[in-house]
């Protein structure tokens, strides 16, 4: 399933007509969509469907017959000059003598719903003037919105505030990204029967789903021991940083590695878990590490200046390696892809700034093209760039490859989240996933994880706590998407 942007969804419309598919089939199911669920989400409730003149208000046009012939009270108020499949639903509407009135006459009446069903993919700028101030008065309402695939003025101020959102077709990058998600409220997805062809876009980021991750997960045979699915070394700690590894640790044996190492200063005080094996490093080396069993590694939790000689350690080892906190410096991670050793770097927006020579707030505001230049600067190297929503990209071919987390939560921001994240995708590494699908299937269950366990004050060790049984439920099928299906 792919993420799309406003621009890609009026392509695969376009692509559909081209392929001979009436637009005004689609435009009637998603009228048709909007309305089975105000009937569904609000019966008995009347509704008033605000139309746009674009496809969008030929939607609510849609809706506001198929809300008639149901048998709600419905109040239409439409902004003039539709033309082509919205002009034709104008005319559907008056056929059942229910007439538009004027957009400027709509005044919220207490206990109705709105459908906006104002601007959609469409709006090209933001909202002024009357559209600005009308956008202002549904939000003053008291009234439950119900948002036509978005609401109305996203990805711009002001905009819509909806109770819910129902899309079409697709996600867009609105209905994942903050700040705009906060607006869409429960966000609803609805097929209108878009022919395939005209969605298949893979050069889109790819929405990690519950399906597709379930099947990435490392199956364990009958037989199965604790050499056969996977050992993990962390290497880390510095001073007084001796939490960072233990997390670490902890993430990897959750989320079923067979063995876990730690290698760490000598003389440092590391709380581990007791079923790791302790292998303090007088100074680092890679004889020092040599006689460690391991399939993966993760390296730089906690390591402050250590970073540098802990990272050449372990990369004479030759084992996939996920380099996260202390270790995401650019000359770290360059000496990984000049290698070819297989890696994943897991940099928050601050980590991703240092690496690039940029800002974290312009990192922040587009994780998409961050991703992209981080995989391109660091080619071969897989990098999971973490955030609400956390963003992953690799190199293919001659382009990048992208992938959009779909799971956790604010009460994950809290420290040592990354370190537990860093041990997943290790364990998932030694386990023999690819890194790609290591990354993908480790942040898909940190995420769900922190959505089982979503109350602020959610530490990172609660976190991991809850890994095995999110993989259980993942592997059950029991998971959901975060969005519903109509
Ligand atoms: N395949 C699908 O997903 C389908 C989507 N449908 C719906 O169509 C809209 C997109 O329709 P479109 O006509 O392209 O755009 P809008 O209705 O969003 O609005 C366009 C309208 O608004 C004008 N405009 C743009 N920006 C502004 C502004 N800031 N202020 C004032 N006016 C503005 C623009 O010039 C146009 O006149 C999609 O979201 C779905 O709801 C289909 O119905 C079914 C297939
Ligand atoms: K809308």
């Amino acid at each position: 399933m792919r993420l799309f942007t406003s621009q890609r969804m009026r392509q695969a419309d376009a692509t559909a007509v081209g392929l001979g598919f009436p637009s005004l089939l689609l435009m009637e199911a998603a009228g048709r969509a909007v309305a089975e669920w105000v009937l569904e989400r609000f019966p008995g409730r009347p509704v008033a469907v605000l139309c746009g003149r674009g496809n969008n208000g030929g939607d609510g046009l849609v809706a506001a017959r198929h809300l008639m012939l149901a048998g709600a009270r419905v109040r239409v108020f439409a902004a003039e000059g539709h033309s082509g499949d919205a002009a034709q639903m104008q005319r559907a509407l008056q056929a059942h003598a229910l007439e538009p009135r004027p957009l400027e006459q709509w005044q919220p009446q207490p206990g109705e719903v709105i459908v906006d069903a104002l601007f959609g993919t469409g709006l090209n700028r933001r909202l002024e003037g009357s559209w600005a101030e009308l956008v202002g008065r549904i939000n003053a309402s008291s009234c439950p919105v119900v948002a036509v695939d978005l609401p109305s003025g996203l990805p711009f101020e002001p905009h819509v505030r909806a109770h819910s959102t129902l899309v079409l077709a697709a996600l867009k990058s609105e209905h994942l990204f903050y700040p705009w998600r906060e607006a869409c409220g429960r966000i609803v997805l609805a097929g209108i029967g878009m022919p395939e062809r005209s969605l298949f876009q893979p050069d889109l980021p790819e929405l990690l789903t519950p399906q597709a991750m379930a099947a990435l997960l490392p199956r364990r045979s009958g037989d199965a021991h604790k050499g056969s699915v996977g050992r993990v070394l962390i290497a880390g700690g510095y001073a007084n940083y001796t939490g960072a590894p233990a997390l670490a640790a902890l993430g990897a044996h959750r989320a079923g590695a067979g063995l876990v190492s730690v290698a760490y200063p000598a003389g440092l005080e590391l709380h581990l878990p007791l079923e790791s094996v302790r292998y303090p490093q007088e100074h680092w080396s890679p004889e020092g590490l040599s006689h460690v069993r391991a399939e993966a590694a993760a390296v730089g939790m906690g390591a402050g200046p250590q970073a540098e000689p802990a990272a050449q350690a372990v990369l004479s080892r030759r084992i996939p390696t996920v380099l996260d906190a202390d270790a995401l410096q650019p000359g770290i991670v360059e000496s990984y892809a000049r290698a070819g050793t297989p890696a994943v770097i897991t940099p928050h927006p601050g980590e991703a700034a240092r690496l690039l020579g940029s800002e974290a707030a312009s990192i922040a505001a587009s994780p998409l093209e961050a991703a992209r230049t981080l995989a391109e600067r660091f080619a071969g190297v897989t990098v999971v760039l973490k955030g609400g929503p956390t963003v992953l990209a690799r190199q293919r071919g001659s382009g990048v490859e992208l992938a959009v987390g779909t799971t956790g939560n604010p009460a994950m921001a809290s420290g040592g989240m990354g370190d537990v994240l860093s041990g997943v995708i290790a364990a998932l590494l030694a386990a023999g996933l690819e890194p790609w699908d290591a990354a993908r299937l480790g942040v898909y269950l940190h995420g769900l994880s922190g959505d089982r366990r979503g109350q602020v004050g959610l530490l990172a060790h609660d976190l991991a706590e809850e890994l095995p049984q999110a993989r259980a439920a993942l592997e059950r099928g029991e998971v959901r998407a975060f969005w519903e299906w109509r």
